[in-house]
């Protein structure tokens, strides 16, 4: 399967990287990016083709990931409106919807179809990621199949029924390691304030995250019951947890990523107008 990235940022490196640790050959991936200094790196980093021009080579492609800024796509896609034909196309770009970005790279009396939308997160660079996928209708059995294994290559994969879902999804897990980063700053900066120093609190702040994780992902209690087994009764976890509660963290947090969805929305809104 031959694989051409439009966009070689910060997302199509986690994606690249994940998907060569796990086996894809670096041959069978190329990517149209127009910096130089990226086109560089990427090539030193992962031996990937990489071009600045939509080419034949780079479109000859069984499938094309669109990487780019949702601001960026419109214009991106422009020079390949009317080109492609069986490919397989798959967008992660936050809140376009399928609808507009098949207008951009057909027209708006025949939109090209074969287009898969999908949110996935940047610890897929280490394999580790989780990824929300959509198919238009008209993506067959074997279209599905072939973005589900190439993201199942980096993490594992939902499959969502619902595209207005998408933009959920994004607020939820596609941002969502953004949240756990500031998390473990917050709890670094606990740890600096109670006078370790600073290796000693990332690392406590860290392993702690890392650790509560995978107990959580291996467990059958749910999260709530995990968090109640730390918590006694007349201890330090209640007086920390009373505090949280006090400053509405636990609704802080359900709003701040229904802003994110929300924002998802309104970019789909904004850019799907042209
Ligand atoms: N960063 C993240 O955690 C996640 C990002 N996404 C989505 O991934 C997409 C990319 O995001 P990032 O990688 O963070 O952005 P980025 O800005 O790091 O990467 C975009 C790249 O596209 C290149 N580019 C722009 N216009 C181009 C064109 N016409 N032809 C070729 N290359 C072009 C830019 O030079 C840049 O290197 C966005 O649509 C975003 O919504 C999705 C999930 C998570
Ligand atoms: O911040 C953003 O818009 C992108 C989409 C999800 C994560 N990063």
């Amino acid at each position: 399967m031959k694989i051409t990235f439009l966009g070689g940022g910060n997302m199509a490196i986690a994606l690249i990287g994940g998907m060569i640790e796990r086996g894809f050959a670096a041959q069978d991936i190329q990517v149209i990016e127009l910096d130089a200094d990226n086109r560089e790196r990427l090539h030193k980093r992962f031996g990937v083709r990489t071009t600045g021009l939509a080419d034949a080579q780079a479109l000859g492609c069984d499938v094309l990931m669109l990487a780019v800024k949702p601001q960026q796509m419109k214009a991106a896609l422009a020079p390949l409106a009317g080109v492609l034909k069986d490919v397989l196309v798959i967008s992660i770009a936050a809140g376009l919807r399928l609808g507009d970005i098949g207008r951009w790279l057909g027209s708006a009396a025949a939109p090209y179809t074969r287009i898969v939308r999908c949110m996935p997160n940047t610890p897929a660079l280490i394999g580790a990621g989780i990824t929300g996928l959509y198919a238009d209708p008209s993506v067959d059995a074997a279209g599905k199949e072939a973005a589900g294994r190439i993201l199942a290559a980096v993490g594992s994969t939902v499959w969502i029924e619902d595209e207005a879902q998408m933009d959920g999804v994004t607020g939820v897990s596609g941002s969502g390691p953004a949240y756990v980063f500031h998390f473990i700053e917050a709890l670094e900066a606990a740890g600096r304030a109670q006078g370790f120093d600073e290796a000693t609190a990332r690392k406590l702040a860290i392993d702690t995250v890392l650790g509560a994780a995978r107990l959580a992902a291996g467990s059958e209690d749910a999260p709530s019951v995990l968090r109640e087994k730390v918590t006694s009764k007349g201890g330090t976890t209640a007086a920390a947890l009373a505090h949280l509660a006090q400053a509405g963290w636990h609704d802080t947090l359900v709003a701040a990523v229904a802003a994110a969805a929300d924002r998802g929305r309104a970019l789909g809104d904004e850019l799907g107008k042209d």
